[in-house]
């Protein structure tokens, strides 16, 4: 076995090792500490999470490398798991998107996705998206690749095309891509298995599926998803859009019922919530460091 060292690398390791790597979101630190704690072998950064969650934003292509760099720090500095990072369209031309490589990998990202959409981007399940050529596209990864300081930092290509230009279109966007240099890439916006196929038939490196709520795509089992030679399933928003809906609810029950008696049941304890945090062991040690 070869020795694992970067995040990058580790990346690698467990998209070869997963069939299919599942990949979930965590909107902040804590979340990412209880999905590896359950086992999972990979996190995900969301741009519509950093957006909607730490700003308050919606997910138009309005928070910076910098905005987005805070979080990978907190996440990564809280959990081994490798981390993949909605880079959104880059932040900019070739200059942009090298600095875009090189912070996130600094922050401790495993790898990043970008995409072929405009500057004023969309989300990717919303009507009316506007992609760039696709030569444009082609110089955004040629501008990451060059721009790796970690050979294992996974550069993946998300296309954005389907919408627009139709499943040829966006299968040929994706195989310049490759050509380019992109280790992997994200298909957005695919409406059947069969269309997953046609992207993994055609391309020979590892294609993502983003399962995510509410959006264009069917939630397709990770093993349909597997069957049609799918490596990696993306969840970006799941466990943020449940965590909205508990939230929404303790406020309006305290607000409506002057206590919290009704929802403590579907609070996480303080000693669930110690535990995933070590706390007990932050406490021990203050002992140990400084006996009465
Ligand atoms: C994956 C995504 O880019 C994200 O920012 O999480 C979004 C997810 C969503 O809005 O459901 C996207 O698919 O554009
Ligand atoms: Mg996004």
């Amino acid at each position: 076995m070869t020795s694992v060292t970067s995040a990058g690398a580790k990346l690698r390791q467990a998209i070869a090792q997963e069939q299919p790597l599942q990949i979930v979101g965590t909107i902040n630190a804590y979340t990412a500490m209880m999905a590896e704690r359950v086992g999972h072998k990979a996190l995900y950064l969301s741009g519509a999470g950093v957006a909607n969650a730490s700003f308050g934003l919606p997910d138009l292509g309005m928070t910076s490398l910098n905005d987005v760099c805070e979080d990978i720090r907190r996440i990564t500095g809280a959990t081994d798991v490798p981390l993949l990072v909605d880079a959104d369209t880059g932040w900019g031309g070739a200059f942009n998107i090298s600095r875009t490589v090189k912070e996130m990998t600094r922050a401790g990202a495993a790898g990043f996705h970008i995409e072929d959409q405009v500057a004023q981007k969309r989300c990717g399940h919303r009507p009316n998206k506007e992609i760039v050529t696709q030569g444009e596209m082609v110089d955004r990864v040629k501008a990451a690749v060059d721009a790796r300081t970690d050979d294992q930092f996974l550069i993946m290509a998300r296309t954005d095309a389907l919408q627009q230009e139709g499943l040829e279109a966006a299968i040929a966007r994706a195989q310049a891509c490759v050509e380019a240099g992109a280790d992997a890439i994200f298909a957005e916006a695919v409406h059947t298995l069969e269309q997953y196929q046609a992207f993994t038939n055609a391309l020979n490196v590892p294609v993502l599926a983003n399962i995510t709520e509410f959006g264009a795509t069917p939630l397709f089992n990770k093993d349909e998803l597997a069957g049609v030679g799918v490596e990696m399933v993306l969840y970006p928003l799941s466990a943020f859009r449940a965590m909205n809906k508990a939230a929404l609810n303790v406020y309006e029950n305290i607000l409506a019922k002057g206590d919290q008696k009704d929802v403590v049941e579907s609070m996480q304890t303080r000693a669930e919530l110690y535990d995933f945090l070590n706390y007990h062991s932050f406490e021990e040690k203050l002992d140990s460091l400084f006996k009465k």
